[in-house]
């Protein structure tokens, strides 16, 4: 397995093939048995974690938590029906937009 953001695609579909497992036998198979509700108290709950950990940790913390989320995230997306892809596509329709202009423009 190479080491680079593939690991984001391969995660994601490790975790959609848990959709209907044995929540005995997998966590995320846990999670969205659980339901949206459990699914997005994680994501917030590892999102306050990694925030914690960037004043209060080094790199090696910030990196744990941000794998924590980054897993949480993707279990949200898949319980969407959202897939990698649709967010690929949302951040390369920002790419070139400036998030001041971006700003500026909603303030009409
Ligand atoms: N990347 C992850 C991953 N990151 C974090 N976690 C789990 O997320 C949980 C987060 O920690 P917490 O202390 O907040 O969890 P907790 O207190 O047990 O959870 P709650 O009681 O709040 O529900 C831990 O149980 C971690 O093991 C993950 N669980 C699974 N994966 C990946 O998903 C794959 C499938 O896992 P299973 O579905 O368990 O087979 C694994 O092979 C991994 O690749």
């Amino acid at each position: 397995m190479t080491l680079d953001a593939r690991i984001l695609e391969q995660l994601f579909a490790t975790i959609q093939g848990r959709q209907g497992a044995d929540p005995d036998s997998s966590y995320t198979a846990k999670l969205f048995a659980k339901g949206r509700k459990k699914i997005a108290q994680k994501v917030g709950e590892e999102g306050l974690e990694t925030a914690i950990a960037a004043v209060s940790e080094g790199p090696e913390g910030i990196c744990a938590e941000s794998a924590d989320l980054l897993y949480h995230l993707l279990v949200l997306w898949a319980d969407a029906g959202l897939t990698p892809e649709q967010v690929w596509a949302e951040l390369a329709r920002r790419q070139g937009i400036s998030g001041i202009d971006e700003k500026n423009s909603r303030k009409g």
